[in-house]
């Protein structure tokens, strides 16, 4: 967990594998931004435990958010709004204990930093010192100016999110694409906006993709799009979504490379129905 602070490579080269030593090289903010200078892109995936973030980090994911999707990915709600600041700590510091490289990321929730850049700061710094959270992210452009400013200079890295942002579901009239026509301008100000006052990337949420592509070209720091587009620096995925664990309707921006549903579906009808017949456990199993 060692690291000088003085690489000027980044830890992840195009399409290179993660090495089967112990990594030593902690990715941080500035490697983000030399990968989009490179042009190089990456993925960044949420991740809420133990084992998918040990996972994730073996896998090379150079970025891991504890989203407050957790809310309606792990602890049962419909939306992101019910969970607490209480609620994500803890997953924060699972996910933060098991990653040798990945930048852990912790978004802040629902309430806990709109009220004032104090607010902000107050819970961003919970994530730093409990969680151990490398860094936190926020909903909101250009009004959210001061919150990024002060986390950032008090030494916290900010990622900043803008477009859809699901927290503002009941404002932007339900879950639809930001930023078409006009109001596309607008989304382009919020992202400068959020570059000046010093976030180190931002998410672009369900924003047309020749927009997110100007906004992308515009900004000296990284773009994480999740529904906008191919001409975003990185992309990112809710994990369950991805890895086909969440069924039903999904999002269009979505595409699924697993079916885990389907795997841990089979590994429990095959358990049940072992124990049901009496083939496990065997005497290899007991004691
Ligand atoms: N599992 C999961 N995946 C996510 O991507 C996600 C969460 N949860 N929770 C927090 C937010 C909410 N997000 C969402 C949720 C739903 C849509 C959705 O239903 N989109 C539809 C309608 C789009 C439209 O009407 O324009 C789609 O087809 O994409 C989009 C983003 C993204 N985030
Ligand atoms: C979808 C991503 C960007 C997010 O904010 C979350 O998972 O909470
Ligand atoms: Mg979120």
């Amino acid at each position: 967990m060692s690291d000088t602070g003085s690489e000027t490579t980044a830890p992840y080269g195009a399409g290179a594998a993660k090495p089967a030593a112990p990594a030593t090289r902690r990715v941080r903010t500035h490697h983000l931004r030399e990968m989009k200078e490179r042009g190089e892109k990456w993925a960044m995936l949420t991740a809420y435990d133990m084992y998918t973030a040990a996972t994730f980090d073996e896998a090379g994911i150079p970025v891991l958010l504890v989203g407050d999707s957790a809310s309606n990915n792990v602890l049962g709600n419909d939306t992101s709004l019910p969970v607490t600041v209480d609620e994500l700590i803890p997953l924060a510091r699972a996910v933060s204990r098991s990653v040798h490289r990945a930048l852990v990321v912790a978004d802040l929730p629902f309430g806990s930093y709109q009220g004032s850049a104090e607010q902000a700061f107050h819970t961003a710094v919970r994530f730093m010192k409990e969680a151990g959270a490398h860094a936190v992210k926020l909903e909101g452009g250009a009004e959210m100016a001061a919150q990024v400013e002060l986390c950032t200079q008090a030494g916290i890295p900010v990622m900043a999110h803008i477009g859809f942002t699901p927290q503002s579901e009941h404002n932007l009239g339900g879950y639809r694409v930001q930023g078409r026509g006009e109001t596309g301008r607008r989304l382009l100000a919020d992202a400068q906006a959020m570059e000046a006052a010093g976030a180190f990337a931002v998410v672009m949420e369900m924003v047309p993709g020749d927009v997110a592509a100007e906004i992308t070209k515009t900004l000296s720091i990284p773009t994480i799009g999740i529904g906008a587009g191919i001409d975003c620096d990185a992309q990112v995925l809710v994990w369950q979504d991805m890895a086909g664990l969440r069924t039903g309707r999904l999002p269009r921006f979505v595409k699924q490379y697993a079916d885990l549903h389907g795997v841990l579906l089979g590994a429990a009808q095959a358990y049940a129905a072992d124990v049901a017949s009496g083939a496990f456990p065997g005497p290899e199993h007991t004691f």
